[in-house]
Protein backbone atom coordinates (compact mmCIF):
# COMPACT_ATOMS: atom_id res chain seq x y z
CA UNK A 1 0.00 0.00 0.00
CA UNK A 2 0.98 3.43 -0.97
CA UNK A 3 0.99 4.52 3.01
CA UNK A 4 3.29 4.34 5.64
CA UNK A 5 2.12 2.10 8.44
CA UNK A 6 2.39 1.08 12.20
CA UNK A 7 2.94 -1.48 15.28
CA UNK A 8 0.07 -3.80 16.23
CA UNK A 9 -2.47 -2.36 18.53
CA UNK A 10 -5.05 -3.95 21.08
CA UNK A 11 -7.72 -3.89 18.73
CA UNK A 12 -8.74 -7.42 19.02
CA UNK A 13 -6.00 -9.68 17.07
CA UNK A 14 -5.68 -13.03 18.07
CA UNK A 15 -2.44 -13.41 19.87
CA UNK A 16 0.36 -11.40 20.87
CA UNK A 17 2.15 -11.22 17.35
CA UNK A 18 -0.86 -9.30 15.74
CA UNK A 19 -2.92 -11.15 12.53
CA UNK A 20 0.27 -9.20 10.34
CA UNK A 21 3.12 -9.62 12.18
CA UNK A 22 5.63 -9.79 9.59
CA UNK A 23 7.90 -12.72 9.34
CA UNK A 24 11.27 -12.20 10.31
CA UNK A 25 12.63 -15.05 8.23
CA UNK A 26 11.65 -16.77 4.56
CA UNK A 27 8.86 -14.84 3.02
CA UNK A 28 5.87 -16.42 2.21
CA UNK A 29 5.76 -17.11 -1.76
CA UNK A 30 2.43 -15.81 -3.96
CA UNK A 31 0.47 -18.48 -5.39
CA UNK A 32 1.99 -19.39 -8.62
CA UNK A 33 -0.23 -17.94 -11.21
CA UNK A 34 -3.15 -20.52 -12.28
CA UNK A 35 -3.81 -18.76 -15.75
CA UNK A 36 -6.85 -20.97 -16.18
CA UNK A 37 -8.78 -19.24 -13.36
CA UNK A 38 -8.65 -17.25 -10.44
CA UNK A 39 -6.75 -18.91 -7.09
CA UNK A 40 -10.15 -19.00 -4.22
CA UNK A 41 -8.56 -15.93 -2.47
CA UNK A 42 -8.01 -14.02 -5.98
CA UNK A 43 -11.81 -14.59 -6.16
CA UNK A 44 -12.25 -13.02 -2.42
CA UNK A 45 -10.05 -10.27 -2.73
CA UNK A 46 -11.81 -9.22 -6.18
CA UNK A 47 -15.22 -10.13 -4.62
CA UNK A 48 -14.58 -7.52 -2.00
CA UNK A 49 -13.08 -4.72 -4.40
CA UNK A 50 -15.93 -4.92 -6.49
CA UNK A 51 -18.30 -4.43 -3.54
CA UNK A 52 -16.18 -1.30 -2.04
CA UNK A 53 -16.18 0.10 -5.46
CA UNK A 54 -19.03 2.13 -5.49
CA UNK A 55 -17.94 3.80 -1.87
CA UNK A 56 -14.26 3.31 -2.59
CA UNK A 57 -13.51 6.89 -1.28
CA UNK A 58 -15.03 6.29 2.03
CA UNK A 59 -13.13 3.51 2.64
CA UNK A 60 -9.71 4.84 2.14
CA UNK A 61 -10.91 8.28 4.31
CA UNK A 62 -11.96 5.66 6.89
CA UNK A 63 -8.96 3.35 6.51
CA UNK A 64 -6.74 6.80 7.18
CA UNK A 65 -9.38 7.73 10.05
CA UNK A 66 -8.84 4.79 11.87
CA UNK A 67 -4.71 4.50 11.34
CA UNK A 68 -4.43 7.86 12.75
CA UNK A 69 -6.88 7.45 15.60
CA UNK A 70 -4.94 4.26 16.62
CA UNK A 71 -1.26 5.16 15.31
CA UNK A 72 -1.33 9.18 15.87
CA UNK A 73 2.50 8.40 15.89
CA UNK A 74 2.14 7.35 12.21
CA UNK A 75 0.40 10.98 10.83
CA UNK A 76 3.85 13.09 10.42
CA UNK A 77 4.81 10.33 7.99
CA UNK A 78 2.11 11.36 5.63
CA UNK A 79 1.78 15.07 3.65
CA UNK A 80 -0.39 17.35 5.36
CA UNK A 81 -3.10 17.34 2.64
CA UNK A 82 -4.10 13.41 2.16
CA UNK A 83 -6.07 13.94 -1.46
CA UNK A 84 -3.41 12.15 -3.57
CA UNK A 85 -2.92 9.64 -0.84
CA UNK A 86 -6.25 8.19 -0.49
CA UNK A 87 -6.16 7.68 -4.49
CA UNK A 88 -2.72 5.96 -4.10
CA UNK A 89 -3.69 3.34 -1.73
CA UNK A 90 -6.64 2.50 -3.56
CA UNK A 91 -4.71 1.78 -6.35
CA UNK A 92 -2.44 -0.11 -4.86
CA UNK A 93 -5.14 -2.30 -3.90
CA UNK A 94 -6.71 -2.42 -6.98
CA UNK A 95 -3.29 -3.21 -8.88
CA UNK A 96 -2.92 -5.58 -6.18
CA UNK A 97 -6.27 -7.41 -6.67
CA UNK A 98 -5.65 -7.56 -10.37
CA UNK A 99 -2.89 -9.41 -10.14
CA UNK A 100 -3.16 -11.27 -7.56
CA UNK A 101 -2.63 -14.46 -9.24
CA UNK A 102 0.21 -13.03 -11.51
CA UNK A 103 3.21 -13.79 -9.59
CA UNK A 104 5.91 -12.42 -11.50
CA UNK A 105 3.81 -9.32 -11.95
CA UNK A 106 2.63 -8.73 -8.63
CA UNK A 107 6.22 -9.43 -6.78
CA UNK A 108 7.88 -7.21 -9.31
CA UNK A 109 5.05 -4.25 -8.21
CA UNK A 110 5.36 -4.69 -4.68
CA UNK A 111 8.98 -4.85 -4.78
CA UNK A 112 9.03 -1.43 -5.70
CA UNK A 113 6.56 -0.42 -3.97
CA UNK A 114 8.83 -1.64 -0.76
CA UNK A 115 11.91 0.24 -1.59
CA UNK A 116 9.76 3.09 -2.86
CA UNK A 117 8.16 3.20 0.91
CA UNK A 118 11.87 3.68 2.54
CA UNK A 119 11.69 7.66 1.15
CA UNK A 120 8.49 8.22 3.13
CA UNK A 121 10.57 6.77 6.95
CA UNK A 122 7.97 3.50 6.85
CA UNK A 123 9.64 0.62 9.01
CA UNK A 124 9.27 -3.24 8.77
CA UNK A 125 7.22 -2.89 12.14
CA UNK A 126 4.70 -0.22 10.53
CA UNK A 127 2.99 -2.16 8.41
CA UNK A 128 0.91 -4.62 10.99
CA UNK A 129 -1.24 -1.73 11.73
CA UNK A 130 -1.50 -0.87 8.03
CA UNK A 131 -3.39 -4.26 7.88
CA UNK A 132 -5.39 -4.22 10.67
CA UNK A 133 -6.44 -0.57 9.57
CA UNK A 134 -7.53 -2.43 6.01
CA UNK A 135 -9.09 -5.04 7.53
CA UNK A 136 -10.95 -2.46 9.32
CA UNK A 137 -12.34 -0.51 7.01
CA UNK A 138 -12.85 -3.21 4.67
CA UNK A 139 -14.74 -5.35 7.04
CA UNK A 140 -16.79 -2.13 7.54
CA UNK A 141 -17.93 -1.50 4.23
CA UNK A 142 -17.75 -4.68 3.01
CA UNK A 143 -19.91 -5.96 5.45
CA UNK A 144 -22.90 -7.82 3.51
CA UNK A 145 -20.18 -10.24 2.02
CA UNK A 146 -17.84 -10.21 5.33
CA UNK A 147 -17.02 -13.42 7.59
CA UNK A 148 -14.43 -15.52 8.60
CA UNK A 149 -13.45 -16.87 5.06
CA UNK A 150 -13.09 -13.62 3.66
CA UNK A 151 -10.89 -12.39 6.41
CA UNK A 152 -8.58 -15.17 6.00
CA UNK A 153 -8.14 -14.19 2.44
CA UNK A 154 -7.65 -10.98 3.25
CA UNK A 155 -5.20 -11.95 6.09
CA UNK A 156 -2.99 -13.94 3.80
CA UNK A 157 -3.01 -11.58 0.92
CA UNK A 158 -1.38 -8.48 2.82
CA UNK A 159 0.50 -10.89 5.08
CA UNK A 160 1.95 -12.43 1.95
CA UNK A 161 2.56 -8.53 -0.18
CA UNK A 162 3.48 -6.64 3.02
CA UNK A 163 6.66 -9.37 3.80
CA UNK A 164 7.46 -9.26 0.31
CA UNK A 165 7.67 -4.88 0.30
CA UNK A 166 9.66 -5.68 3.57
CA UNK A 167 11.84 -7.92 2.04
CA UNK A 168 12.91 -5.62 -0.97
CA UNK A 169 13.00 -2.51 1.40
CA UNK A 170 15.66 -4.59 3.83
CA UNK A 171 17.58 -5.92 0.47
CA UNK A 172 17.83 -2.04 -1.00
CA UNK A 173 18.96 -0.87 2.59
CA UNK A 174 21.74 -2.83 1.82
CA UNK A 175 22.75 -0.97 -1.48
CA UNK A 176 21.15 2.41 -2.14
CA UNK A 177 20.21 5.30 0.55
CA UNK A 178 16.41 5.97 1.06
CA UNK A 179 16.48 9.20 -0.65
CA UNK A 180 19.00 11.55 -2.12
CA UNK A 181 19.62 15.31 -1.83
CA UNK A 182 20.20 17.01 -4.96
CA UNK A 183 21.18 20.46 -5.42
CA UNK A 184 19.19 22.96 -8.03
CA UNK A 185 22.10 24.25 -10.38
CA UNK A 186 20.11 25.45 -13.24
CA UNK A 187 16.63 26.58 -14.12
CA UNK A 188 15.58 27.19 -17.79
CA UNK A 189 12.20 28.80 -18.15
CA UNK A 190 11.49 27.69 -21.31
CA UNK A 191 7.99 28.91 -21.73
CA UNK A 192 5.65 30.23 -18.69
CA UNK A 193 4.56 27.12 -17.33
CA UNK A 194 7.90 24.81 -18.42
CA UNK A 195 10.69 24.66 -16.79
CA UNK A 196 13.89 22.41 -17.34
CA UNK A 197 16.05 22.03 -14.06
CA UNK A 198 19.40 20.48 -13.63
CA UNK A 199 20.14 19.12 -10.00
CA UNK A 200 23.43 17.60 -8.62
CA UNK A 201 22.94 15.07 -6.12
CA UNK A 202 24.76 14.84 -2.79
CA UNK A 203 26.10 10.99 -3.69
CA UNK A 204 25.92 8.74 -6.96
CA UNK A 205 22.49 8.11 -8.64
CA UNK A 206 22.60 5.20 -10.63
CA UNK A 207 19.29 4.87 -13.35
CA UNK A 208 18.55 4.22 -16.80
CA UNK A 209 17.82 6.48 -19.64
CA UNK A 210 13.47 5.92 -19.64
CA UNK A 211 12.79 5.60 -15.63
CA UNK A 212 11.97 8.38 -13.46
CA UNK A 213 12.09 9.42 -9.80
CA UNK A 214 9.98 10.86 -7.07
CA UNK A 215 10.82 14.45 -6.47
CA UNK A 216 9.45 16.34 -3.02
CA UNK A 217 10.42 19.94 -2.38
CA UNK A 218 10.94 21.85 0.61
CA UNK A 219 7.99 23.84 0.40
CA UNK A 220 5.45 20.86 0.59
CA UNK A 221 7.25 18.54 2.80
CA UNK A 222 6.00 14.62 2.03
CA UNK A 223 4.29 15.65 -0.63
CA UNK A 224 6.08 13.57 -3.90
CA UNK A 225 5.80 13.59 -7.48
CA UNK A 226 6.83 11.62 -10.29
CA UNK A 227 9.40 13.50 -13.29
CA UNK A 228 11.13 10.99 -15.69
CA UNK A 229 14.87 11.72 -16.26
CA UNK A 230 15.25 13.93 -19.37
CA UNK A 231 18.68 13.10 -20.24
CA UNK A 232 20.59 9.71 -20.56
CA UNK A 233 23.60 9.08 -17.21
CA UNK A 234 26.12 12.20 -17.69
CA UNK A 235 29.47 11.63 -16.94
CA UNK A 236 29.17 14.48 -14.56
CA UNK A 237 26.76 12.51 -12.65
CA UNK A 238 23.75 15.97 -12.88
CA UNK A 239 19.92 14.84 -13.99
CA UNK A 240 17.91 17.12 -15.66
CA UNK A 241 13.96 17.01 -15.38
CA UNK A 242 11.29 19.03 -16.98
CA UNK A 243 8.00 20.15 -14.78
CA UNK A 244 5.05 21.76 -16.26
CA UNK A 245 3.31 23.76 -13.86
CA UNK A 246 -0.14 22.56 -13.55
CA UNK A 247 -3.09 23.21 -11.92
CA UNK A 248 -3.36 23.14 -8.54
CA UNK A 249 -0.09 21.16 -8.78
CA UNK A 250 1.72 22.28 -5.77
CA UNK A 251 5.07 20.30 -6.50
CA UNK A 252 5.38 21.60 -10.21
CA UNK A 253 4.17 24.75 -8.94
CA UNK A 254 6.77 25.33 -6.75
CA UNK A 255 9.61 23.38 -9.20
CA UNK A 256 8.40 25.92 -11.84
CA UNK A 257 7.62 29.27 -10.15
CA UNK A 258 9.75 29.18 -6.72
CA UNK A 259 12.94 26.73 -7.27
CA UNK A 260 16.08 28.58 -8.14
CA UNK A 261 20.03 27.49 -8.63
CA UNK A 262 21.47 26.65 -4.94
CA UNK A 263 17.68 25.38 -3.66
CA UNK A 264 17.99 21.71 -2.77
CA UNK A 265 15.01 19.33 -3.31
CA UNK A 266 14.98 15.11 -2.48
CA UNK A 267 14.62 12.59 -4.89
CA UNK A 268 13.44 8.79 -4.46
CA UNK A 269 14.98 5.79 -6.37
CA UNK A 270 14.45 5.70 -9.92
CA UNK A 271 12.05 3.52 -11.28
CA UNK A 272 10.08 2.26 -14.28
CA UNK A 273 10.80 -0.16 -17.01
CA UNK A 274 10.36 2.12 -20.05
CA UNK A 275 14.14 1.29 -20.87
CA UNK A 276 15.82 0.27 -24.27
CA UNK A 277 16.83 -3.41 -24.66
CA UNK A 278 19.79 -3.36 -25.66
CA UNK A 279 20.53 -6.91 -26.46
CA UNK A 280 17.64 -6.28 -29.70
CA UNK A 281 18.93 -4.08 -32.65
CA UNK A 282 15.44 -2.91 -33.57
CA UNK A 283 14.18 0.53 -34.68
CA UNK A 284 12.21 2.74 -31.63
CA UNK A 285 9.80 4.72 -32.82
CA UNK A 286 8.95 6.79 -29.75
CA UNK A 287 6.37 9.61 -29.10
CA UNK A 288 6.26 12.10 -26.90
CA UNK A 289 3.54 14.51 -26.00
CA UNK A 290 4.38 17.61 -24.22
CA UNK A 291 6.75 17.75 -21.53
CA UNK A 292 6.49 13.75 -21.81
CA UNK A 293 9.53 14.29 -24.98
CA UNK A 294 11.55 14.70 -21.24
CA UNK A 295 12.24 10.37 -21.27
CA UNK A 296 12.15 10.32 -25.07
CA UNK A 297 15.35 12.50 -25.68
CA UNK A 298 16.52 10.62 -22.64
CA UNK A 299 16.01 7.51 -24.60
CA UNK A 300 17.67 8.98 -27.38
CA UNK A 301 21.11 10.18 -25.87
CA UNK A 302 20.94 6.56 -24.35
CA UNK A 303 21.18 4.84 -27.95
CA UNK A 304 23.85 7.38 -28.97
CA UNK A 305 26.18 6.38 -26.11
CA UNK A 306 25.60 2.77 -27.22
CA UNK A 307 26.95 3.28 -30.21
CA UNK A 308 24.30 1.09 -32.36
CA UNK A 309 22.97 2.51 -35.26
CA UNK A 310 19.53 1.67 -34.46
CA UNK A 311 16.62 3.63 -36.08
CA UNK A 312 15.20 5.99 -34.14
CA UNK A 313 11.69 7.72 -34.99
CA UNK A 314 10.93 10.58 -32.50
CA UNK A 315 7.08 12.18 -33.20
CA UNK A 316 6.85 15.46 -31.08
CA UNK A 317 3.23 16.41 -29.90
CA UNK A 318 2.50 19.65 -28.51
CA UNK A 319 -0.97 22.29 -27.80
CA UNK A 320 1.35 24.83 -30.41
CA UNK A 321 4.62 25.48 -32.23
CA UNK A 322 5.17 27.72 -28.49
CA UNK A 323 5.06 24.87 -26.77
CA UNK A 324 7.56 22.69 -28.51
CA UNK A 325 9.73 23.93 -25.80
CA UNK A 326 13.05 21.14 -26.30
CA UNK A 327 12.85 20.74 -30.34
CA UNK A 328 15.71 22.68 -30.70
CA UNK A 329 17.62 20.24 -28.75
CA UNK A 330 15.68 17.17 -30.52
CA UNK A 331 16.92 19.14 -33.42
CA UNK A 332 20.66 19.07 -32.00
CA UNK A 333 20.32 15.77 -31.40
CA UNK A 334 19.35 15.08 -35.42
CA UNK A 335 22.13 16.86 -36.93
CA UNK A 336 24.41 14.94 -35.00
CA UNK A 337 22.92 11.46 -35.71
CA UNK A 338 21.66 10.30 -39.23
CA UNK A 339 19.51 7.49 -37.58
CA UNK A 340 17.51 9.87 -35.56
CA UNK A 341 14.32 11.26 -37.22
CA UNK A 342 11.97 14.10 -35.34
CA UNK A 343 9.04 14.87 -36.40
CA UNK A 344 6.92 17.81 -34.82
CA UNK A 345 3.44 17.53 -34.68
CA UNK A 346 1.21 20.42 -33.07
CA UNK A 347 -2.62 20.18 -32.20
CA UNK A 348 -3.30 23.72 -33.97
CA UNK A 349 -1.32 22.90 -37.50
CA UNK A 350 -3.02 19.55 -38.00
CA UNK A 351 -6.54 17.89 -37.28
CA UNK A 352 -4.80 14.84 -36.37
CA UNK A 353 -3.41 14.20 -32.79
CA UNK A 354 -0.34 12.90 -32.02
CA UNK A 355 -0.98 9.18 -32.02
CA UNK A 356 -2.93 9.25 -35.43
CA UNK A 357 0.09 11.11 -37.23
CA UNK A 358 2.16 8.14 -36.62
CA UNK A 359 -0.33 5.91 -38.95
CA UNK A 360 1.27 8.45 -41.58
CA UNK A 361 4.48 7.11 -41.78
CA UNK A 362 5.99 3.27 -41.18
CA UNK A 363 5.70 0.29 -41.63
CA UNK A 364 6.53 0.34 -37.73
CA UNK A 365 5.76 -3.67 -36.99
CA UNK A 366 9.16 -3.92 -36.53
CA UNK A 367 9.81 -1.52 -34.36
CA UNK A 368 9.72 -0.98 -30.76
CA UNK A 369 7.46 1.83 -29.36
CA UNK A 370 7.88 4.36 -26.10
CA UNK A 371 4.97 6.79 -25.50
CA UNK A 372 5.09 9.43 -22.70
CA UNK A 373 2.66 12.36 -22.39
CA UNK A 374 -1.02 12.34 -21.18
CA UNK A 375 -2.88 9.87 -19.97
CA UNK A 376 -5.28 10.26 -23.14
CA UNK A 377 -2.06 10.09 -25.32
CA UNK A 378 -0.89 7.08 -23.92
CA UNK A 379 -4.36 5.05 -24.26
CA UNK A 380 -5.14 6.56 -28.08
CA UNK A 381 -1.45 5.61 -28.68
CA UNK A 382 -1.53 2.28 -27.52
CA UNK A 383 -4.86 1.71 -29.31
CA UNK A 384 -3.42 3.23 -32.62
CA UNK A 385 -0.34 0.87 -32.51
CA UNK A 386 -1.89 -2.34 -32.32
CA UNK A 387 -3.37 -0.77 -34.49
CA UNK A 388 -0.32 -0.61 -37.11
CA UNK A 389 0.37 -4.24 -36.10
CA UNK A 390 2.85 -3.37 -33.13
CA UNK A 391 2.41 -6.23 -30.53
CA UNK A 392 1.41 -5.20 -27.06
CA UNK A 393 4.71 -6.70 -25.66
CA UNK A 394 6.45 -4.33 -27.64
CA UNK A 395 5.20 -0.79 -26.30
CA UNK A 396 6.43 0.62 -23.27
CA UNK A 397 4.95 3.06 -21.58
CA UNK A 398 4.45 4.53 -17.59
CA UNK A 399 1.75 3.07 -15.92
CA UNK A 400 -1.17 5.15 -16.78
CA UNK A 401 -2.88 5.50 -13.23
CA UNK A 402 0.66 6.95 -12.49
CA UNK A 403 0.56 9.68 -14.62
CA UNK A 404 -2.94 11.05 -13.43
CA UNK A 405 -1.24 12.56 -10.39
CA UNK A 406 2.21 12.31 -10.38
CA UNK A 407 3.43 14.70 -12.22
CA UNK A 408 1.58 17.32 -10.49
N1 LIG B 1 7.48 15.79 -16.97
C1 LIG B 1 7.81 14.54 -17.17
O1 LIG B 1 8.91 14.11 -16.81
C2 LIG B 1 6.85 13.60 -17.82
C3 LIG B 1 5.53 13.97 -18.02
N2 LIG B 1 4.63 13.07 -18.51
C4 LIG B 1 3.23 13.41 -18.62
O2 LIG B 1 3.09 14.12 -19.83
C5 LIG B 1 1.98 15.00 -19.72
C6 LIG B 1 2.42 16.32 -20.26
O3 LIG B 1 1.43 17.28 -20.14
P1 LIG B 1 1.35 18.50 -21.14
O4 LIG B 1 2.72 18.97 -21.45
O5 LIG B 1 0.36 19.44 -20.54
O6 LIG B 1 0.76 17.82 -22.43
P2 LIG B 1 -0.49 18.34 -23.31
O7 LIG B 1 -1.76 18.13 -22.59
O8 LIG B 1 -0.16 19.71 -23.77
O9 LIG B 1 -0.45 17.28 -24.50
C7 LIG B 1 0.69 17.19 -25.33
C8 LIG B 1 0.30 16.55 -26.63
O10 LIG B 1 -0.11 15.21 -26.43
C9 LIG B 1 -1.10 14.85 -27.39
N3 LIG B 1 -2.34 14.48 -26.69
C10 LIG B 1 -2.81 14.99 -25.54
N4 LIG B 1 -3.96 14.37 -25.20
C11 LIG B 1 -4.22 13.48 -26.18
C12 LIG B 1 -5.27 12.54 -26.41
N5 LIG B 1 -6.29 12.40 -25.55
N6 LIG B 1 -5.19 11.77 -27.52
C13 LIG B 1 -4.17 11.89 -28.35
N7 LIG B 1 -3.16 12.76 -28.20
C14 LIG B 1 -3.18 13.54 -27.12
C15 LIG B 1 -1.33 16.06 -28.25
O11 LIG B 1 -0.47 15.96 -29.36
C16 LIG B 1 -0.88 17.19 -27.34
O12 LIG B 1 -0.47 18.33 -28.01
C17 LIG B 1 1.54 15.01 -18.27
O13 LIG B 1 0.37 14.22 -18.17
C18 LIG B 1 2.68 14.32 -17.55
O14 LIG B 1 2.22 13.57 -16.45
C19 LIG B 1 5.02 11.84 -18.92
C20 LIG B 1 6.32 11.43 -18.78
C21 LIG B 1 7.33 12.30 -18.25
Amino acid sequence: MDAPTTTPGGDGTPDGEGWFAPHRTSAPRPRDGDRGGASPDALVIRRTMAEIAPVADEVTSYFYALLFVRHPELRPLFPAAMDVQRDRLLKALLTTAEHLDDTPVLVGYLRNLGRGHRKYGTLAEHYPAVGECLIGALSQYAARIWNAHTEAAWVRAYTTMSQVMIDAAAADELRAPAWWQAEVVAHDLRTPDVAVLTVRPDRPYPFLAGQYAGVETSWWPRVWRHYSFASAPRPDGLLTFHVKAVPAGWVSHALVRRARPGDVIRLGPPTGSMTVDHTTAGGLLCLGGGTGIAPVKALVEDVAEHGRRRSVEVFYGARTDDDLYDIDTLLGLREKHPWLSVRAVTDRQAPLRLPDAVRQYGPWREYDAYLSGPPGMIRSGVHVLRDIGIPRERIRHDAVEDLLDARH
